[in-house]
């Protein structure tokens, strides 16, 4: 197979990727969920005219120095003045009560003096002063959050005033992890001569599983046909939507990840991508599960799942694409190969704004480069290279 041109691959992801399916969740529950319903108000917001200030309500016409009103009542939060304002009339009022009947205007309590049962004004208000008109701030029917979007605290509480209690939003696919190696071993074990700490799940498994339900860690299989067929047989019994392998996925004596996946009736739609780090990126389907075989590589694993399975989660939950930024370069960036680079970068925060600063590592097994990076540049496949200052695409690492 030629290398497949990396929006070829993620084209051909995406035509695999069933449509969003809603669930509906109480309001509490919702939060970082994609809404697939818009949000729309169930009344008028505020829901009557509502006043701004502690004071007094008055009719603005009323209003002229050295005239006093006659207080006939009060009006607080929650229990409105039943009566109908007349001229020369004024009703003490506080913050969110309903402005009364009669009434045009609110004067702040600063601005009025008090002489027993009647009160005079120091400032001379506009009719609407300090009063929210009914319906203001949203109508009954308006849309308030449109579909597609994550939602956030912000527009959970616009949710709950609009009188939404549940939300419409979308299903989350289940995500197995399996990796796969003779030399893996898990955190904490005492290594051997020949093997290597096992660590590309602890990172694959926190990326992904906020656009999951469930990601589950199914540890390491070896490199030996039989076990890891079985290991793939269990797994894949359970149907997850998505089955993530690492390793094993190059053309190595002992990678067998690729066959075994045939034998199980995956349908291969792609194997080896035109990029680096991460050029023998697999993918197929079998039944209802989408495969990905990710290369054993720290940071090939952690560039293909940022770069195709991200994509891929955020179709399946009904979000646009990721925004990549367009950053300036705090550094040159030397020429590129015919690959397309996912270069790791830093972000810096300069006085002039944000800045993506190259990092130099290119070994795909450095992992030590991976920790310091907040981004990665899209160097496009031949770039000559470019100078400081240049205005590069990044994608922000750890956004969702
Ligand atoms: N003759 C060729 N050799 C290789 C090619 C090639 O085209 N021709 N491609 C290279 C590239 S590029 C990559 S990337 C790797 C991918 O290989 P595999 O996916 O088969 O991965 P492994 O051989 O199993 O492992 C590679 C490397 O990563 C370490 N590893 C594996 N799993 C983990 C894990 N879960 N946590 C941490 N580290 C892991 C493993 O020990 C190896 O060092 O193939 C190149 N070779
Ligand atoms: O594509 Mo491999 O990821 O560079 O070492």
């Amino acid at each position: 197979m030629s290398l497949l041109p990396v929006e070829n691959a993620i084209a051909a992801i995406l035509r695999r990727v069933p449509a969003p399916v809603g669930e509906s969740l109480p309001l509490g529950e919702a939060a970082g969920r994609v809404l697939l319903a818009p949000v729309l108000a169930r009344h008028d917001q505020p829901p009557f005219n509502a006043s701004a200030m502690d004071g007094y309500a008055v009719r603005a016409e009323d209003i002229a120095p050295g005239h006093s009103l006659a207080i006939i009542g009060t009006a607080q939060a929650g229990a409105g003045f039943a009566g109908t304002l007349g001229a020369g009339e004024a009703v003490r009022i506080f913050t969110g009560a309903p402005v009364p009947d009669g009434a045009d205007a609110v004067i702040m309590q600063e601005d009025a003096t008090l002489d027993g049962d009647r009160v005079s004004f120091s400032s001379q208000p506009q009719p609407g002063r300090n009063v929210r008109a009914r319906g203001n701030d949203f109508a009954v029917g308006q849309a308030l959050i449109a579909a597609g979007v994550r939602l956030t605290p912000m527009q959970l509480a616009v949710a709950a005033a609009a009188n939404a209690p549940a939300l419409s939003v979308s299903k989350r696919p289940r995500i197995a992890l399996l990796a796969t190696g003779d030399e893996l071993e898990l955190p904490g074990a005492v290594l051997g001569p020949d093997q290597i700490i096992a660590s590309n799940s602890f990172g694959l498994a926190p990326l992904l599983a906020p656009y999951a339900q469930t990601v589950t860690d199914h540890g390491i299989a070896r490199d030996q046909r039989d076990q890891l067929r079985a290991r793939l047989v269990a797994i894949l019994a359970d149907e997850p939507d998505v089955l993530i392998t690492t390793g094993g996925a190059s053309v190595g004596d002992h990678d067998f990840v690729q066959e075994i996946l045939l034998e199980l009736g995956v349908t291969l739609d792609f194997w080896k991508i035109n990029m680096r780090p991460g050029k023998p990126l697999m993918f197929g389907t079998v039944g209802k599960t989408l495969v990905f075989g990710l290369p054993g590589n720290p940071v090939s694993a952690m560039v293909t799942a940022i770069v195709f399975i991200k994509p891929a989660l955020r179709a399946w939950l009904g979000l646009a694409p990721q925004i990549h930024w367009h950053l300036p370069l705090a550094a040159p960036t030397p020429p590129n190969t015919a690959r397309r680079h996912f270069m790791r970068a830093q972000l810096l925060q300069t006085p002039t704004g944000p800045q993506a600063l190259p990092i130099s590592q290119t070994d795909s097994g450095h992992t030590s480069s991976m920790a310091r990076a907040d981004l990665l540049i899209v160097q496009p496949e031949h770039d000559p290279g470019q100078p400081a200052g240049a205005m590069v695409e990044t994608i922000v690492v750890d956004a969702f």
